[in-house]
């Protein structure tokens, strides 16, 4: 595993252009070098303003869309279209705006989907998914996973000392009585998220500063979920002034 890399940006709002053009950047050489790209996208603000300033960014179409494999690392367990479900507001920020391949975007299941309200079922169902695009292991490796860090050091919708935080076969679980509202989700594990390449930790705000110093200076992950977030190969946090 890596050790974290920490880049700081004068404010929130350069951060999120300055790592929409590093995504940009990171997917085509990954393309050039292996032909597609995979991603995991993550909600939140910080996410989902990286996903618009990539839908604007002058550089976009240098990504062949049709070849990225995108996955998401979380999703708020809600009918399809909610507004506040990670797929919708991903998709109005940056999917509907580029010629992914629809047979290459792995949403998670919503909770009137064939899984029912049934979160347990909608995460089996996911971590299918995940081994059938992983030719014989139970994860692909990811090559960018993009992550937020919530105040308590959350990340993916993995909480301080919750069950997922301590779930150690599974590739992905369902989460009940979340502290984020709302309440219940579906997630990867941090372990399944270990599987990436490269994991970018997008914190903004005063608000995140303790979670990142903690996270920063080694805090188990039992109690700081995001400090176990790290790539195979790079752990990048970028964090504006006032997070770091
Ligand atoms: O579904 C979610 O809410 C996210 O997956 C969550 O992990 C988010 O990334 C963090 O809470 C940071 O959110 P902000 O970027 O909005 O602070």
């Amino acid at each position: 595993m890596s050790s974290p890399e920490v880049v700081v940006y004068r404010d929130a709002g350069l951060l999120a252009a300055a790592t929409a053009a590093r995504l940009v950047t990171r997917l085509v050489d990954v393309q050039a070098a292996r032909g597609s790209a995979s991603l995991v996208l993550t909600g939140g603000r910080t996410g989902i303003a990286v996903l618009e300033q990539v839908r604007v960014s002058p550089a976009r179409d240098a990504v062949d869309w049709s070849r990225v494999d995108l996955f998401w690392g979380d999703e708020r367990f809600l009918p399809a279209g909610a507004p506040e479900r990670n797929e919708t507001q991903a998709r109005a920020a940056l999917l509907d705006h580029v010629p992914v391949d629809p047979a290459r975007v792995f949403p998670m299941a919503a909770s009137d989907g064939v899984h029912g309200d049934d979160p347990d079922a909608a995460a089996a169902a996911y971590a299918s998914v995940l081994a059938g695009c992983a030719s014989g292991a139970a994860v692909p490796t990811f090559d960018v996973c993009l992550l937020g860090v919530g105040e308590e050091g959350h990340t993916l919708s993995v909480f301080p000392d919750s069950p997922a935080v301590h779930e150690t076969e599974r590739a992905v679980v369902g989460v009940r009585d979340c502290p984020k509202p709302p309440p219940t989700r579906v997630s990867l594990t941090l372990g399944a998220a270990r599987h990436s390449d490269e994991i970018w930790l997008m914190t903004t705000g005063a608000s995140k500063a303790s979670a990142v110093a903690q996270a920063l200076a080694g805090a188990d992950e039992v109690a700081l979920p995001a400090a176990g977030a790290r790539g195979r190969s790079r752990t990048l946090w970028l964090l504006d002034s006032a997070a770091a």
